[in-house]
């Protein structure tokens, strides 16, 4: 049977724009070099606030702020099941970019759900709509 991982990730809005990072090599080809929501793997004991915050000063050396939960995608890699759920985040330091490939702030006409982890196409399509539609998202 296949592995099933609980993932949390992070979206971060500003100006209009996402804040998308790109993942570095890895095992998994399916993942490596694909923009995906800065987070990861929620530790036993760790509610999903706790994982992100944890998650975004190790990798961000970033504080934030978890606003709202706002999807929960599960999707069946070759090699693992991922449950990834995502939450609207701020920022509430300054923040760097340690551990991904880079970061971009990307507008709602740049986001492609090619270049991002597949896991990540419906909430990424979620996004790309109501950055269109809503000046809420702004
Ligand atoms: N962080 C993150 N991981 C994602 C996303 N989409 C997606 O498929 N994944 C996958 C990639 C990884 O195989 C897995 C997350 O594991 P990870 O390696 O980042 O977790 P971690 O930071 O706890 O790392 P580690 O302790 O296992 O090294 O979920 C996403 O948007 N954000």
């Amino acid at each position: 049977m296949k592995k099933h991982i609980e993932v949390v990730g992070g979206i971060f809005i500003r100006k209009g724009k996402v804040l998308a990072s790109m993942r570095g090599e890895s095992k998994y080809a399916y993942v490596a070099h694909k923009y995906e929501f800065v987070g990861g793997k929620i530790e036993a004991g760790e509610t999903p606030e706790q994982a992100l915050t944890r998650e975004l000063c190790e990798e961000m050396g970033a504080k934030i702020e978890v606003i709202s939960h706002y999807m929960t995608v599960t999707h069946e890699y070759p090699d693992f099941i991922v449950t990834l759920q995502t939450y609207l985040c701020r920022f509430l330091s300054d923040f760097q970019v340690l551990e991904h490939e880079r970061a971009d702030f990307l507008r709602g006409d740049e986001l492609d759900e090619n270049n991002w982890a597949p896991a990540d196409a419906p909430i990424v399509r979620k996004l790309k709509s109501e950055l269109a539609d809503s000046k809420d998202m702004r």
